[in-house]
């Protein structure tokens, strides 16, 4: 059927098939999918490049996520080494690179499962950490994966409060050794990926105490199982935390370790040192020992979190038009549930999510490339806003994407609650997302300690005749300010301009009511800690809103940029008006609460939203498409790009084993109460 064979599954025999209810979703273009796919992949060339490297993932069996939904933890821990090993198998034969576009795609075509994750951590964590000597000693070990490592942070006892680690690195300069120790329980490190049953080293972040002085949190490279024959080294206990919602590709661990003495050369020292007697030196703050966390937090968000409600928006919207329920009139055949207005109302919104958080992750990726040099040389002036910015998108994409895939699984109904429909383990994996990297709460929160900042510099500026300029993401903290908002008319309210303002309004508003409060508390009496505590709820309700005008300004901006494809950039426009007045329409309370908007202008955000669904909705399939997700990364039962749901749901389920492995229950239990009862009858 002209079908792009790309994109349909490989060996089904149903493959070219294309459902007619999905295929005449395709007939009418009002934009080129292809070219709208280019801009998503940052151009043609890469567009060209994933899918040769797709075409040799998928082509080789040992990469198939076929069986996963009917694997035992252990399976699928086993199958995810052994993709692992086959990629880099590949990579090496083709001459991929760490950091190359090529392995980007290759763990995109098998969805990121696959074993040995954390690995990319440790080295993220050592290029930014570690001293150029260090770098050139352990990445090429990395690399040719001689060792195997993890990052082992968090603890029993604590993940949030880093201060409160306990693991102690004691420098011993008779011997120029750190001894490394766990002197509780809640000491033992819980949770770093890859550390259960794979890892050969673990960057260890540990206190670290020298000549009596305790220095805070630093980072150790510490060998913990053999390289002969992978047991634990001497003062080491190392093993699985066991079962979790989600992730049972990957071998989380603990990790105990007994007086373990590791060289001096083994502290990661760009910007902290101990010299040969002891001596410490630190470039900085302390918290430059946290940069690791802001370079994982901006890439996670990319490689990890945003593919995953992508994915959920394709299987949902594709699913939402083969299946069929109630007549619209008595009168017409069954409706596709997406002809529904409270279906589109569910998904659309997820579908502007995603393209809203496509430009935002971009953009905080570019900021972070952009500064990443100057900080490696000291300069860290740029820090703050880097680190706000990436902890508050942290929190704000992960908590929307998880909501919304979970939004998606429930609007396929009862095939969405079925593995094979893939939304299920997307669901899980997502949920991880807004805890691991930094607790979302707590990520909000460092977002609002630099609003509440940059608040008062601007207040202090516009106080004196002297202005200072604040960092670009909260310039408009100094820009004047419009007490009401001039619509009219439900039209008016698809201006750009207009609804970037009214975020900027309620943001503005929200950071100056909870800083304002904190003062009150603190004139009242308490002091800074009570107060800040009392007005934590204010302060993670002002960085939501400072987050959505970032997130609404920058899909405008990135619309700017597309003006020479005028089809492309008009139905993004559509999802952008979506994306900010729904956020409105959420968050009404905020905007009604000074008077910025009138109930009657909330009616008009409602109409032009409610019209904006009917438009998208001839899109829809399309706007999936460009994704380009092939079957075989999609995994899912309900989102092919054919559309034969019933048919594979019908095909995958016999797949299961419980179907061809007999009935233990029957003969044990089953057929004795059967027979008892039947002797009654
Ligand atoms: C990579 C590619 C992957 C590809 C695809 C792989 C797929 C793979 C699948 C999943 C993989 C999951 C992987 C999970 C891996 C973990 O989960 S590793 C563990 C992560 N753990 C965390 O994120 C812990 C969260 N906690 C924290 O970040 C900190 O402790 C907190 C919350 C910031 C508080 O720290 P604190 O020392 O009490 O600091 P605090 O007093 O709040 O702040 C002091 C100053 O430092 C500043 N500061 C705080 N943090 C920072 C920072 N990070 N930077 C700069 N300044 C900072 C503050 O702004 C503040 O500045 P001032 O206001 O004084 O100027
Ligand atoms: C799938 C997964 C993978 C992981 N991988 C790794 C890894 O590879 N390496 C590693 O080191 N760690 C890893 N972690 C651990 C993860 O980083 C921590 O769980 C995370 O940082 C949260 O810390 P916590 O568990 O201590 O939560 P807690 O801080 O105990 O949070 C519990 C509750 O307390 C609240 N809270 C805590 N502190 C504050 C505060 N200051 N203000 C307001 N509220 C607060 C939180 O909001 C939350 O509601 C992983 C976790 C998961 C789930």
């Amino acid at each position: 059927m002209g079908s792009p064979v790309h994109r349909v599954s490989l060996g089904d025999t149903w493959s070219r098939q294309v459902h007619p209810d999905i295929e005449c979703e395709r007939n009418i273009q009002s934009f080129n999918v292809e070219r709208l796919t280019n801009i998503l992949d940052g151009g043609a060339e890469n567009t060209a490049l994933r899918r040769k490297v797709e075409s040799i993932i998928h082509s080789d069996p040992k990469c198939s996520l076929k069986d996963n939904y009917f694997m035992t933890q252990n399976e699928c821990y086993e199958a995810a080494v052994q993709r692992k090993f086959h990629i880099q198998t590949i990579a090496k034969c083709l001459g991929w690179s760490e950091n190359s576009p090529e392995l980007f795609y290759a763990y995109r075509a098998v969805s990121g499962e696959v074993a040995l994750n954390i690995h990319s951590l440790f080295l993220k964590a050592l290029r930014s950490l570690g001293s150029e000597e260090q770098i050139a000693k352990w990445a090429p070990l990395c690399n040719n994966v001689q060792i195997i490592t993890t990052y082992a942070q968090t603890e029993l006892g604590h993940g949030t409060y880093l201060q409160g680690l306990e693991t102690e690195a004691t420098y011993d300069a008779a011997t120029q050794e750190f001894v490394i120790h766990s002197p509780t329980v809640t000491a033992t490190k819980w949770w770093p990926g890859d550390l259960g049953r794979s890892a050969t080293h673990a960057l260890v972040q540990a206190q670290l105490i020298c000549s009596g002085a305790r220095q805070g949190m630093h980072a150790f490279i510490v060998p913990i199982r053999s390289l002969e024959d992978h047991t634990p080294l001497p003062g080491i206990t190392v093993g699985d935390i066991g079962p979790k919602m989600g992730f049972d590709y990957t071998d989380h661990g603990f990790l105990r370790l007994d007086h373990v003495r590791i060289p001096r050369d083994n502290m990661l020292s760009r910007f902290t040192q101990v010299l040969p007697d002891g001596t410490y030196l630190k470039l900085g703050k302390l918290q430059i020992n946290y940069l690791s966390m802001v370079i994982t937090r901006v890439n996670l968000l990319w490689g990890e979190v945003l593919p995953i409600l992508q994915k959920a928006c394709v299987i949902a919207i594709r699913y939402s038009v083969i299946r069929r329920q109630s007549c619209l009139r008595p009168s017409d055949p069954e409706a596709k549930v997406l002809d529904h207005q409270t279906q589109q109302q569910k998904l659309f919104p997820q579908l502007a999510t995603v393209y809203a958080f496509h430009f935002l992750t971009n953009n905080l990726l570019e900021f972070f490339h952009s500064s990443y040099d100057a900080i490696l040389n000291r300069d860290f002036s740029i820090l703050p806003e880097l680190h706000a910015l990436s902890a508050g998108i942290k929190a704000m994409v992960s908590d929307l994407c998880s909501w919304g895939t979970e939004l998606c699984c429930k609007a396929c109904g009862g095939h969405g609650y079925s593995k094979l429909s893939g939304l299920p383990s997307l669901v899980a994996r997502v949920t991880a997302a807004c805890t691991y990297e930094g607790d979302n709460t707590v990520l909000y929160l460092q977002m609002a300690r630099f609003l509440e900042k940059n608040y008062l510099l601007a207040q202090a500026s516009q106080d004196s005749t002297s202005q200072r300029s604040l960092p670009q993401s909260v310039a408009y903290l100094t820009a004047p300010d419009l007490a009401r908002c001039p619509a009219q008319k439900a039209a008016d309210f698809l201006h750009p301009q207009l609804y970037t303002t009214a975020w900027a309004h309620v943001a503005a508003r929200l950071i100056k009511d909870s800083v304002h409060h904190l003062q009150t508390l603190m004139q009242s009496g308490a002091d800074r800690y009570e107060a800040w505590n009392q007005t934590t709820v204010m302060h993670v309700q002002a960085a939501k809103a400072h987050c959505h005008y970032v997130s609404v300004k920058n899909f405008t901006e990135a619309l700017d940029k597309l003006e020479n494809e005028p089809a492309i950039q008009q139905v993004l426009k559509r999802l952008c008006d979506l994306y900010a007045l729904h956020g409105i329409l959420t968050n009404s309370g905020d905007f009604l609460h000074d008077g910025f908007l009138s109930g009657a202008q909330v009616d008009a955000v409602r109409t032009a939203y409610l019209d904006l669904l009917p438009v998208i909705r001839k899109d829809a399939i399309l706007l999936t498409d460009a994704f380009d997700f092939t079957d075989q990364s999609l995994n899912s039962a309900l989102g092919c790009y054919d559309g034969n749901v019933y048919e594979r749901l019908f095909e995958w389920a016999q797949r299961s084993p419980t179907n061809t492995q007999g009935n233990p229950a029957y003969e044990k239990y089953l057929r004795p109460l059967l027979q008892s009862s039947r002797a009654k009858l």
